[in-house]
């Protein structure tokens, strides 16, 4: 990135079309997770950027954001999204950086979702219908109704760490497509994309004041003075169920609208008659992933007995095989933890679960790095056995590279233990019989239940989590009904 202070990059808050420092001088500094090395400062803004964020938002709504034909809009985000693939290697790097996730992991996943989140919606909003109904009046004359999406207003945006730049895009995406204006507030672990997105908006031409992004933490810091704003008409926030918790509280006085997806306990339910590969492929994928910090990852594994050993064994291999290292070197298929607060968090974990009497199957500490890496937030990715339904490791969300393995003997004891939890945001289910599959489906407590896969996402299908994980849904038709405000327009004829 171009921008720099004292020979390392400088991120600023990007408020109507400019960047521009906070008034305070305050900031803090970006950490490599890879390194635990300083490689950036970040400003952090106190309530007058958050303001100004918010005030520029309010005034392009007015602006000629606010009468941009519907083609011209979309025309618009298709750019933005041309921005961010013209610009590839740069989000790539800055991703990588910020959260040192594999170059690999992010090439195929992160910046190309961060495209397509733009594009998907842009098209979708042109083609989705509202109803009208013909309404019978006692003096035959009648009246239609008819409904209309307009845009909410002002959205805040919140987003989270672990996948930065998909998780902010895929708000910030339906919320402008929907002729909405934002004011984002990334993690203050990873503020490099969203900013260099600022970027892209100005070069795609998008007006001053749509695209904003301020800095900080949550409480008493931009998170807080962003939620606690009046004239936030909607607030969409990924993150930890508590701090879901702490937000909806701070918008309870202004009775802000909010669209949430938080923390998960995700089961993996294993048949015997599944396709082993498969299952071991997806398993590796779902529990490792990112070093599983992805909200919909794995951490409960239940493998029907017959084939308990078997899995258990190979899993172990799986894992034995990973290789933990730098983001740009291409051997590498796990990164670090996104932080030492992070990692310390884990290993409590690691350590609770030895307490409570699990079985290490593999990993369970950190791992020896050499050069650099050795000051990093690296934990080992690890398997355990033995405990009980009630072990914190099985009952808490960890947001690491490990999972718990148990077998089961039947269908209504995996489903049952399946749905003890708080949470109920995914599930994966591996099977080949299909009618197990769609009952096992429907007795699943989860948002989404992947049937054979993993992670296989449809941007048109609803995505969000039941009971603690989350409120509404998004994707699709569904982010609309957040983004938009539906009006019914009555005529008597
Ligand atoms: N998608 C998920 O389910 C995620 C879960 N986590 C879990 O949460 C734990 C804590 O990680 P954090 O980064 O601290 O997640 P978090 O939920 O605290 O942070 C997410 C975003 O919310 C903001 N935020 C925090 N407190 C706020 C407040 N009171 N008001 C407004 N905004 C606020 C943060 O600055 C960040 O932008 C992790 O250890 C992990 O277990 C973290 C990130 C994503
Ligand atoms: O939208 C997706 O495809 C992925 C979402 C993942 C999360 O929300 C998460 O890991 O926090």
């Amino acid at each position: 990135m171009k921008w720099e202070i004292q020979g390392m990059h400088e991120v600023k808050h990007f408020i109507n079309g400019e960047f521009v420092g906070s008034k305070s001088g305050k900031t803090f500094p970006n950490i490599s997770p890879a390194t635990g090395q300083q490689i950036g400062v970040v400003h952090e803004a106190g309530r007058e950027e958050v303001d100004q964020a918010v005030q520029a938002a309010q005034d392009a709504l007015k602006g000629e954001w606010g009468y941009l034909p519907v083609a011209e809009r979309m025309a618009l985000l298709h750019k933005v999204a041309d921005g961010i693939n013209a610009r590839f290697d740069e989000f790539l790097e800055a991703e990588c950086l910020d959260t040192g996730k594999p170059g690999s992991l992010a090439r195929h996943v992160d910046i190309p979702r961060g495209a397509a989140n733009f594009k998907i919606f842009a098209d979708l909003v042109k083609n989705v219908p509202t109803e009208s109904f013909m309404l019978d009046t006692p003096d035959g004359q009648g009246a239609l109704n008819y409904a209309v999406r307009q845009p909410k207003g002002v959205i805040a945006v919140i987003s989270p760490w672990n996948l930065p730049l998909l998780l902010m895009t895929w708000k910030v995406g339906p919320a402008l497509a929907c002729g909405n204006t934002v004011v984002v507030k990334p993690s203050e672990e990873t503020p490099s994309t969203t900013t260099l997105l600022g970027e892209v908006m100005n070069d795609a031409g998008v007006p001053k004041g749509v695209f904003n992004v301020v800095h900080g933490f949550g409480p008493n810091s931009a998170g807080e003075y962003l939620t606690t704003n009046k004239a936030i008409d909607g607030i969409t926030f990924t993150g930890e169920t508590r701090t879901g918790s702490a937000i909806l509280k701070a918008t309870a006085d202004n009775i802000t609208h909010v669209s949430f997806e938080l923390g998960g306990k995700n089961p993996a339910l294993i048949f015997a008659d599944c396709d082993m590969e498969a299952a071991l492929e997806g398993t590796l994928r779902s529990a490792f992933a990112n070093c599983g910090q992805v909200c919909l990852g794995t951490e409960r594994v239940y493998v029907e007995r017959p084939i308990f050993d078997e899995f258990l064994a190979r899993l172990k291999q799986g894992v034995e095989n990973m290789k933990l290292g730098a983001w740009d070197d291409p051997t590498t298929s796990m990164g670090p933890l996104i932080s030492k607060e992070h990692q310390q968090k884990v290993l409590s974990y690691y350590e609770k679960a030895v307490e409570e009497g699990a079985n290490v199957v593999t990993g369970g500490g950190m791992p020896e790095m050499p050069g650099d890496l050795a000051g990093g937030s690296w934990v080992q990715p690890t398997i355990w056995t033995g405990l009980s339904e009630d072990a914190s490791v099985v009952k808490e969300e960890i947001f690491g590279p490990c999972c718990h393995v148990a077998p089961f003997d039947s269908e209504e004891e995996v489903i049952a233990k399946a749905n003890d939890t708080d949470y109920g945001l995914a599930a994966a289910v591996w099977t080949s019989d299909l009618a197990r599959a769609h009952r096992v489906a429907a007795q699943v407590e989860a948002g989404i239940v992947w049937v054979n896969s993993w992670f296989l996402r449809d941007l048109r299908t609803p995505f969000g989590g039941m009971k603690a994980s989350g409120i509404g849904r998004e994707g699709g038709v569904h982010s609309l009904e957040f983004y938009t405000e539906l009006k019914n327009v009555c005529i008597k004829l």
